[in-house]
Formats: structure tokens, sequence, C-alpha cells
């Protein structure tokens, strides 16, 4: 799969432009505040039908503009695919291929596979574990159309149970045949939530240590796990166990809205106990991992987005990763980085072909 080009009306800092890209590699470069990670986020928003960096629409349209339009031509499997996602102020944002709009984004997501390494990725080990949740529930999705929609009818019960806890401590009443009825749902959906999370990760856990062994040229142990509750007790008896917690909190404390991974270096956690090389190394394990599942699962290689790749690991690490592109193994690769010399010593070394975008600060006014 490969993007041809690329249009951008009132992205961000773009007012109008286009892009025509190679088959294999990009480099987007420019001075900082350019505009590559938003051309980057572009991409990203033609895949997953969001911004990578910022969640909120209105934020994505250019500031005193009132909408914004990405328009992507793709081929895949020798099939041209149009691609336009577009938002309006105060409106609904809209996803089309080949002219025809998506009634749920949920049918589009893994249409286009596609990987992002950034700095952001740091969350995954700095925040919350509601982070690292969105990481496996994104990289299932994409594989896997009924996840997601079992996702969002959990969520949906998760919340309409909060609604109804909060609404027995505003009226003082209890009404244990209702909430019931939330329990059996949360617990239908929660445990194939629960089942598809732990089969993904009993595939991806090897291939995540195979990734960091290679990276780190095998110096050092780490493990991911995953921490449920579900892992020993169903859902069922979990949320009766925790009702008089539940009322009292008023929301719902258990269930695979609380599922969390574990990262650990030499059987510590990484957070604290990691080198920031190390971490570094741990986060692109984990993104080249999601790659390798990504393919396995879609049999198409998927686009892969390297958003200033040099703040994030010296030289060598960078080639390792670029050398990847020569193995058949990556599919089109699109690089950030403040210095063009730099990013084109390294891809010059491959043999696969190059484009060197160079950004300037008044390219987005055009
Ligand atoms: N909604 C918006 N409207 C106008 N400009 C925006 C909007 N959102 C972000 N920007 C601008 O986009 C620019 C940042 O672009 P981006 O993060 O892509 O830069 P970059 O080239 O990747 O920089 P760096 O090398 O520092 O990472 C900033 O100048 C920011 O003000």
């Amino acid at each position: 799969m490969i993007l041809k080009s690329l249009s951008l009306l009132n992205y961000k800092n773009f007012e109008s432009i286009n892009f025509e890209f190679d088959d294999k590699i990009n480099c987007l470069v420019g001075n900082n505040g350019v505009g590559k990670t938003n051309i980057l986020d572009a991409i990203y928003h033609l895949s997953f039908g969001k911004s990578y960096f910022n969640p909120i629409t209105s934020q994505n349209i250019k500031h005193n503009t009132d909408f914004f339009v990405i328009d992507g031509l793709y081929t895949k499997e020798a099939r041209d695919e149009k691609v336009i996602v577009s938002a309006k102020r105060g409106q609904k944002k809209v996803i089309k291929r080949n002219a025809k709009i998506y009634d749920t984004f949920s049918e589009h997501i893994g249409f286009l596979p596609l990987v992002i390494i950034s700095p952001a990725d740091r969350d995954l080990i700095t925040e919350g574990s509601d982070t690292r949740r969105k990481f496996i529930d994104g990289v299932i999705s994409q594989s896997d159309q009924s996840y997601l929609k079992t996702l969002l009818k959990y969520s949906k019960i998760v919340s309409q149970r909060n609604s109804l806890l909060k609404y027995f401590t505003a009226n003082n009443t209890f009404d244990p045949t209702t909430l019931e009825v939330y329990n059996q749902q949360m617990h239908e959906y929660g445990s194939i939530i629960y089942e598809k999370r732990a089969a993904f990760l009993e595939t991806f856990i090897p291939i995540f240590e195979n990734r960091y062994q290679a990276i780190s040229s095998g110096k050092e142990s780490v493990t991911l796990s995953y921490q449920s509750k579900l892992s020993e007790t169903n859902l069922l008896t979990l949320l009766e166990q925790s009702l008089s917690k539940d009322r009292m909190l008023q929301y719902t404390s258990v269930g695979v809205h609380k599922d969390d991974l574990s990262f650990e270096i030499e059987g510590y956690p990484i957070k604290k106990f990691g080198s920031q090389g190390q971490q570094k190394s741990f986060l692109i394990a984990l993104k080249l991992a999601q790659f390798d599942f990504i393919k396995k699962q879609s049999k198409v290689n998927p686009i892969l987005l390297l958003d200033d790749i040099f703040d994030k690991l010296d030289e060598k690490r960078v080639e390792h990763i670029i050398k990847l592109v020569d193995d058949q193994n990556f599919g089109q690769l699109f690089i950030s980085d403040t210095h063009a010399d730099r990013t084109e010593s390294v891809v010059k070394k491959i043999s696969q072909s190059y484009k060197i975008i160079k950004l300037k600060s008044n390219e987005s006014e055009h």
C-alpha cells in the first residue's frame, strides 16, 4: 500500500499544499515549527479519522478558518483509493472513500494500516493506564473490526452504569434489578474484550521481546505483561464484590476499563528503573512489534511514520530501523527531521528510492 499524493486545505498551519510522494522513503525536512509533524499527522488522520497529537477536531482546523480537508490518493492491491477526511467547525467529521461517506468511522479503521513512532510515545511509559489501553486497543482494532464495536458498546454500558450509580446517590435510592441488567451486559462485552486482549498479547509479547533484543543487541531482558483482574475472577463476580465501593464512589471501579500493561526491565518497572536509552529502545520495540503484528494480520505493509526520530535515537539506531526497509519488510516510510543532511546521509546508505521534501516557514501560506 502506497500513499501517492496528499493535499491539505486549512489543516493546522497549512493553508493549501500538495505533495507527491516516493513509493519507498520520504523525508520531510525543515526548521522547527514548519509543519513536518503536521504532515505526518494528516497522514495518520487518513488512516484513523483523527489526529495522533490533538484529539480535539476544531483545534486541527487552521486558526481563523472554518474547515479543513485532507485528501490522500493511495494504491492498495493495485487499485486506486481516494480517502478524504474533512471537518467543519461545529459539525461532525466526515470520512469518504472513493466518494462514499462512511456511516461509522470504525468501518474505516484498519483499511489503511499505519504505525507512527513519535517522541509523544513516551506517554506510554510515563502516563496512566488509559494510554496503554488505547495502545493495545488501537493495535487490535486495526485487524479486528468487531473488537472496536464491542469496545464502544462496553464503554457505553459503563457510562450508563456510572450515571445510574450517581442517580442512586442523588435520590437516596437503590434498584438492584436495573443494576443487574448493566452488570450482565458489562460481563458479556467485557469478557469478549478480555479474551481478545489476552489472545493478542500472547502473540504480541514474543514479537516485542525479539524486537527489543535486536535493538539493544541482547544486553538486558525486558518484559511486557497484561494486568487484568479478569484473569482470576469473572467480571460478574468482580462487580458484585465491588458493589458497596462502586456505590460509594459513584462509578464502576472494576472491569476491562481498568486493565493495564506492565513494562519491566530485569524485573523492575521501566518507568522508574530504565535509563533514557532503555526507555527509548523499549518504545521503539513496542512500535516495531505493532508493525510486525499488523502486517501479519492484514497482509499488507503498513505505512510507517517516524516523527523526529533523531530526537529519540542515535544515528546507529535510526540506521538499524531504516535498513529494515531493505528487507522487503517495510512498505512506505515517512521521516521528519530538522536536518536535511543528517537524514539524507542515513537514507543514502540503503538501496531504496527516496525523496527529500524541504519545507520552509512561508510554504504553509501558499
Ligand atoms: N490549528 C492550527 N492553526 C494554525 N497553526 C497551527 C494549528 N495547530 C498547530 N499549528 C502550528 O503548527 C506549527 C507546528 O507544526 P509542527 O509540529 O508540524 O512542526 P514541526 O516542523 O514538526 O516542528 P519541530 O521540528 O519543532 O517538531 C506551529 O507553528 C503551530 O503553531
